[in-house]
């Protein structure tokens, strides 16, 4: 019995990448079982199984075990009763793209994205990508952004993918993780992958070709090696996840800056909206809570779509 890691599933095949960077095509042993969750794949993208060779030459082989996720993003079905669907499973962190300036990635969208990794217990770093083409306004404008952005702990960088600003320290970033990679089309997804990993061109269109299916066509992830076990996972996308299984009550726990004040509303099933007595709103009041991430929070909890 082996250890390996699953990269890439169909359904009904997986491949099975073996610890030593070989990889099998793979099939569930018969008597496989499911744990206790209501999904209709057993096994996704990044699980850690336990495998047997079949057949070395024709690189078949049998997964009869899978390890405890350290987490996993499934998509609920919109059918509260019928089965959800894991997109992907133990990963190490969640990488956001955005730009500011073309496309202009919203702030919005990007609390929905870090309030969507929080709820997954996925950690979240925001890489701020073209700070080529900002004039002095437009620096300024990033620095304010990731100070803000930092200030609730969330890691930032500043990158240019095209003058290789940054890149190193991106390169760093993914280094021996598996990291899903997200953002726009057209923030530099592929130019920075590409920029850390020029050996890989073939595959990163590929990547971004999957990437522009879209969410209809697929809802199987795939994942690609960089470098030696640096792996990243272009999912179709954190982005259309939603808050979809996320009650009103709970999106503040979500918001780090706010978690830490709940305990002091008046009321301990307080929405923050216009209660009495409300910690998050004085601290809105008072600057300790940016207006902008406020505002994404009253958005989510009215259930806007704010996923462009
Ligand atoms: N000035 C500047 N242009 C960049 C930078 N990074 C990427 N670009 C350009 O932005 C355009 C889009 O880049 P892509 O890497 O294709 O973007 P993507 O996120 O992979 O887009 P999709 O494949 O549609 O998901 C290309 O013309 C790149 O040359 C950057 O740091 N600075
Ligand atoms: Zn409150």
């Amino acid at each position: 019995m082996q250890n390996g890691l699953v990269i890439r599933s169909t359904g009904s095949w997986y491949d099975v990448r073996s610890e030593s960077g070989h990889v099998y095509r793979a099939r569930l042993k018969g008597k496989f079982k499911l744990q206790g969750l209501k999904v209709t794949n057993p096994i996704a993208v990044g699980d850690r199984v336990l495998y047997e060779v079949e057949d070395e030459t024709e690189n078949t082989a049998i997964i009869s075990d899978i390890q405890p996720r350290e987490n996993y993003i499934i998509r609920q079905s919109v059918h509260k009763t019928a089965h959800g669907h894991i997109l992907a499973a133990n990963i190490d962190q969640a990488v956001l793209i955005v730009t500011l300036t073309f496309p202009r990635t919203s702030l919005g969208f990007i609390d929905r994205f870090l309030v969507t990794a929080e709820s997954f217990r996925i950690p979240a770093t925001l890489v701020f990508n073209k700070s080529d083409i900002l004039n002095e306004e437009g620096l300024a404008y990033q620095q304010e952004i990731i100070n803000l952005y930092e200030s609730i702990g969330y890691t930032c960088m500043a990158t240019s993918a095209t003058e290789g600003e940054g890149v190193d320290k991106f390169r760093q970033l993914l280094n021996h993780k598996i990291t899903l990679l997200s953002g726009h089309s057209g923030v530099g997804k592929s130019t920075l992958v590409n920029a850390i990993a020029p050996d890989l061109n073939l595959r990163t269109n590929e990547v971004s070709t999957y990437a522009n299916k879209g969410v209809h066509t697929t809802t199987f992830a795939e994942m690609f090696e960089l470098a030696n076990n640096t792996f990243i996972i272009d999912s179709p996308g954190i982005k259309e996840l939603g808050l979809a299984d996320m009650q009103k009550e709970e999106i503040s726990h979500y918001f780090p800056e706010m978690r830490d004040l709940l305990n002091t509303c008046r009321f301990h099933n307080c929405l923050h909206i216009n209660e009495p007595g409300c910690a998050v709103k004085n601290a809105v009041g008072t600057g300790d809570i940016a207006e902008s991430r406020y505002w994404s929070y009253l958005g989510m909890v009215a259930g806007e779509d704010n996923r462009r």
